[in-house]
């Protein structure tokens, strides 16, 4: 039993276990220490990525309510359980029902070690609840039926491409999935898909399928997510059908994987898929795959998946202009004749809805959904109240203050050290990244931003921004630290 955290407030009857250890190692029962560390280490890692999923999806305010307060409290090695621990019954109880299967899923995507989780209070570890073995989780709509069934794409039917409004920031991205979709065999294989979250990966890949099924009605169009993609995998592990998995996978003319950054640290599910990659493509099979970063910049990825990904054409979709979130919202409007939006209202939201393409269109719903209940009419005095929260989010001004105290949480550091002399790479280089942090994310100057780390001269700042550029590309653990902590900010 590998109790991760909070080890002195869990149940007594873990801690009478013969191996319990704590992710500093502050209590540890048997021999076999560097083989817990590496397991608990690698909970939290995978915690982590699990994490950056759920913000997302859920967005910054359920996300910091009921996810972030969960601590990893102890995992049981032997029946693969693992108990998250939340600060009150009624938060338990809540994240229970509402997010216990989609818990279990992204802990058995990420780590195969985890077969169940259960569910406890601060105060009363005794009152676990085990919610679900993963084997209980039905396999989703249209995945492999046991003796070799299909994988039926699950597409939106609202992502096609008369649905995409181009502009600028994707035109690129645009015009390379409609070859990806065309009859004609494209020029480019795979297809690798990247952006920032909400900026149209998914719906240019839903299109793509909906294109190319059009076009080639007999084709073999596979899509999921790269979660999904282990989750079967395993399961066909577990089953022993990964044969039939393997089979089934190398049938498709077009295989989509979304969202191929969860793909990470898993060697057999990278192995697996850097098969069928290449085995699709050897035979002049199609694949695209999307992900919110570049193929250099996936953590964990074996080299020769890496080469691949990269072998066909690297599309980036930028953040969506003001001119295009206009035309998104004018199109959408289009399609609802009845619906009387003024256009300083739309020139409102297109204006204050920056970030990203799903909070714009988010409001715009709620926004509707909200007048067609009340009856009210819709005027930028109604956007205001409804969309309060999202406004506000896109408006706020991030400060100095706020990057320092948010890096120091992050680094585990005491405040202090932003403004301090010390020179230890533990301490300067969480500073570099703050004075980074503060040049992107504010309009401070490098004088300023000195003056805000203990008086330091402006050239130490332009040093420390030049420093976190150029270690963002070559080292993926630093731009995968800086990209954590710009979603925590933004967010
Ligand atoms: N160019 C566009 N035209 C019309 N709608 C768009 C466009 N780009 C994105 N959208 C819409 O914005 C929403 C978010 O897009 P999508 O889900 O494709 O983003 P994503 O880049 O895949 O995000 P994530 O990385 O979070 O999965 C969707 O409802 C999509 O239909």
């Amino acid at each position: 039993m590998l109790v991760v955290q909070e080890s002195e407030k869990v149940g007594a009857h873990i801690a009478s276990e013969a191996a319990t250890v704590s992710v500093d190692n502050s209590v540890v029962n048997n021999g076999n220490l560097a083989k817990q560390d590496d397991v608990a280490s690698q909970l939290t890692d995978a915690w982590k990525t699990i994490c950056s999923g759920l913000r997302r999806d859920l967005g910054a305010q359920i996300f910091g309510q009921w996810i972030k307060p969960i601590k990893l409290a102890r995992f049981d090695a032997d029946n693969g359980d693992l108990q998250l621990l939340l600060p009150s019954e009624f938060a338990a109880n809540w994240v229970r029902e509402r997010y216990a299967e989609r818990l279990t899923l992204a802990w058995k995507a990420h780590c195969s070690d985890v077969r169940s989780i259960s569910f406890a209070a601060k105060a009363g570890a005794a009152r676990i609840a085990q919610v679900k073995q993963v084997s209980d989780i039905p396999p989703l709509h249209g995945s492999t039926a046991p003796n070799g069934g299909k994988f039926q794409p699950d597409l939106d039917p609202r992502m096609t491409f008369d649905e995409f409004i181009a502009g600028p920031s994707n035109v690129l991205a645009q015009n390379a999935a409609q070859r990806m979709a065309a009859a004609e065999k494209p020029l480019f294989n795979p297809l690798y898909l990247q952006s920032s979250t909400g900026q149209g990966k998914t719906h240019l890949i839903h299109a793509i399928g909906h294109a190319y099924q059009a076009e080639c009605p007999a084709a073999r169009v596979i899509y999921m997510s790269a979660e999904r993609f282990m989750i079967e995998f395993v399961s066909a592990m577990r089953r022993n059908e990964a044969m039939e998995f393997k089979a089934a996978l190398r049938e498709a003319d077009l295989l989509m994987i979304d969202d191929i950054q969860f793909i990470v640290g898993k060697n057999s599910t990278q192995e697996e898929f850097l098969h069928t990659v290449d085995s699709l493509i050897s035979r002049g099979k199609r694949v695209v795959v999307a992900a919110d970063r570049p193929p250099q910049a996936l953590d964990g990825v074996d080299q020769r998946l890496l080469s691949r990904l990269s072998m066909g054409l690297v599309a980036d979709i930028q953040s969506a202009d003001l001119e295009l979130r206009r035309d998104i919202l004018n199109h959408r409007l289009s399609s609802m004749p009845h619906q009387q939006v003024s256009e300083d209202v739309v020139e409102f939201l297109a204006r204050t809805i920056s970030r990203n393409l799903r909070e714009l269109e988010g409001g715009l719903n709620k926004l509707l959904a909200y007048a067609q209940l009340t009856g009210r009419p819709i005027t930028k005095e109604l956007a205001e109240e409804q969309l309060s929260d999202i406004l506000s989010a896109c408006r706020r001004r991030i400060t100095i203050d706020e990057i320092q105290r948010t890096v120091c949480e992050y680094y585990r550091l005491d405040r202090n050290e932003m403004s301090s002399k010390r020179r230890a790479r533990a301490v300067a280089r969480p500073r570099q990244v703050a004075m980074y942090l503060a040049k992107v994310m504010t309009p401070r100057s490098y004088p300023e931003i000195g003056r805000k780390f203990g008086g330091r001269d402006h050239s130490t700042v332009i040093h420390a921004v030049k420093l976190v550029e150029q270690l963002r590309g070559e080292d993926t653990e630093m731009d995968n630290d800086v990209r954590m902590l710009l979603r925590q900010l933004e967010s």
